[in-house]
This record gives structure tokens, sequence and C-alpha cells, in this order.
């Protein structure tokens, strides 16, 4: 029987920027079942990110409805990871990553060991104390993805958080992301502008067309797990890739021509 965590229904967003409407979204119809990695590949300034802020709670649609099923309403909705980390400066690791339990209201002595435990499942461990500007990117986006698994959020929201690394630290990163999920399966919305990203980490890809995004695609990724870099070496992975790529490219395309006309 399915779970369904996030449903939503004909969601639209428009913005008013300067006297002008701005179409920003939508229609979108999205189920996405309880443990489900999802992954969002769409042209730039499609609405990923104000599906994924939606989805948060942090704006709402202007038409439709999106419903989320909470399975502990007393656990926080959501938790995101950003492209730049969205890590206190002024806080050591310890503190960073303890910090969901703090605001929970959870003994000293219980966060530090939660917060511990994540630091090294994150494979940070030894950095307890340092702070943020002494850390590489790919250390500091291991700091932000262990307090987001600390706040055992509903919904873990993931808004290119690989973008900013460099190639190497993102295909480690991308492989420890698969390890920890693997092990903790939590209900994921992951934006990226990289399909093979998409497809290495997700159940299901999600392709949205240019603005206003709607949903051109949505594929099952058939890979087994747990799933390593090894996966793209199927001939599958490349037949995907190229469908996912032929969709974006028809729609990025279609903007260019509509920009020359215009
Ligand atoms: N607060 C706002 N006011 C006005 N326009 C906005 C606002 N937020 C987003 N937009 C516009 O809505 C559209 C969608 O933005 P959004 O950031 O959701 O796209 P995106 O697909 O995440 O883009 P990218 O891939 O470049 O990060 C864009 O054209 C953006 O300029």
């Amino acid at each position: 029987m399915s779970d369904i965590v996030i449903k939503g229904t004909g969601v639209e967003r428009t913005f008013i920027a300067r006297g002008h409407t701005v179409h920003a979204l939508g229609p979108v119809d999205l189920t996405v079942e309880r443990g489900e990695f999802v992954a969002i590949v769409g042209p730039s300034g499609c609405g990923k990110s104000t599906l994924l802020r939606i989805v948060a709670g942090l704006a709402a649609p202007t038409a439709g409805e999106l419903v989320i099923d909470r399975a502990d309403p007393g656990a926080p909705l959501c938790s995101m990871v950003f492209q730049d980390y969205g890590i206190f400066p002024w806080k050591t690791v310890l503190a960073n990553v303890r910090l969901p339990l703090d605001i929970a209201g959870a003994s000293r002595g219980r966060a530090n060991e939660v917060a511990r435990d994540w630091i090294d499942r994150a494979g940070v461990a030894g950095f307890e104390s340092a702070y943020p500007a002494t850390l590489s990117g790919g250390m500091r986006q291991r700091v932000a993805l262990a307090r987001a698994f600390v706040a055992n959020p509903e919904i873990l929201l993931m808004d290119e958080p690989f973008a900013a690394l460099d190639a190497q630290l993102r295909l480690v990163l991308q492989q420890e992301l698969l390890r920890v999920w693997e092990a903790h399966r939590r209900t994921v919305l992951f934006v990226t502008h990289s399909i093979d990203e998409a497809l290495l980490l997700a159940d299901r890809v999600v392709v949205m067309s240019s603005r206003p995004g709607r949903i051109l695609d949505d594929i099952t990724v058939p890979f087994p797990r747990p799933r390593t870099r090894s996966a793209r070496s199927a001939a599958e992975f490349g037949a995907l890739e190229d469908h996912i790529w032929r969709l974006l490219k028809g729609e990025v395309e279609e903007r260019e021509h509509a920009h020359d006309v215009a």
C-alpha cells in the first residue's frame, strides 16, 4: 500500500515583480511517497527552488494545493541543505550539527551524543571543535548534511547541495549521501542541474519544463540499491540520460527561440 507524504495538485506560484506578474511555477501535480528520493531537474529559473519553498511552507501556492501527511506532527517538517552550506560561521562543527537538537530542547548530553554520531557518519569526525572557515567546501557540506539528518525531519529538501564543489569532491559526496541515505531512508526532494547526479541518487527523476515549470516527465530510476557509481556504466543509464537531456534541450532551445523572436 502506498504511503503518500507529499501531494501537490495544480500547484502554481506567481510573483509580482516591479508591476509585472511572473508566472514562476505550474500547474504541477506531484506525489511523493514516504522514504522516496525524488530528484527534480529543469532549466534555470523554471521554479525548482520555488517548489521546494512551497513544500517547506516558506511560500504558499497562488493556486492549487499542496498537502503534507505528517507521520509525526511533533517532528520538524523539513530540513534544507543549500549550495552555500547554510552553516553558521561563528559556531563550531559540533555546535552547528547540534543546533536542531538545541532548538528542540534536548539535553546537552543527549544533543552532543546524537550530533557526534552524525558527525562521524558524515565523515567529519575529529573536526568537532573546528570553525567552518577552517574547513574545505566538501567538509562544510558534510557538516550541513549531518545537521540535516540530525534534525530528523519528515522531509529533507536539498537545493543543488553539491553544485559549488569541484567535480571529484562532488563524486565523493554523492557516494557519501547514497551511503547515509540508504542506511537511514528519508523522504528527499533533491534539486540538481546534473542529470547524471539525479539518475545516480534518486528513485524518481521529475523533469520540469522552462518557466512556468510544469512536469514534462516523471521517470522511475530502475537501478538496484545499494547503488554505487558503477550504475553509471549500465546501458540503461546512458539511455535515460539521453532521454532527459533531449527533453531539457528542447525546453532550452524553445526559450532561446522565444528570446530571438521577441
Ligand atoms: N520573490 C520573488 N519575486 C519575484 N520573482 C521571483 C521570486 N522568487 C523567484 N522568482 C522568479 O521565479 C522564477 C523561478 O525561480 P526559482 O528560483 O524557483 O527557479 P529555479 O528553477 O530554482 O532556478 P535556478 O535553477 O536558476 O536556481 C524565476 O524567474 C525567478 O526570477
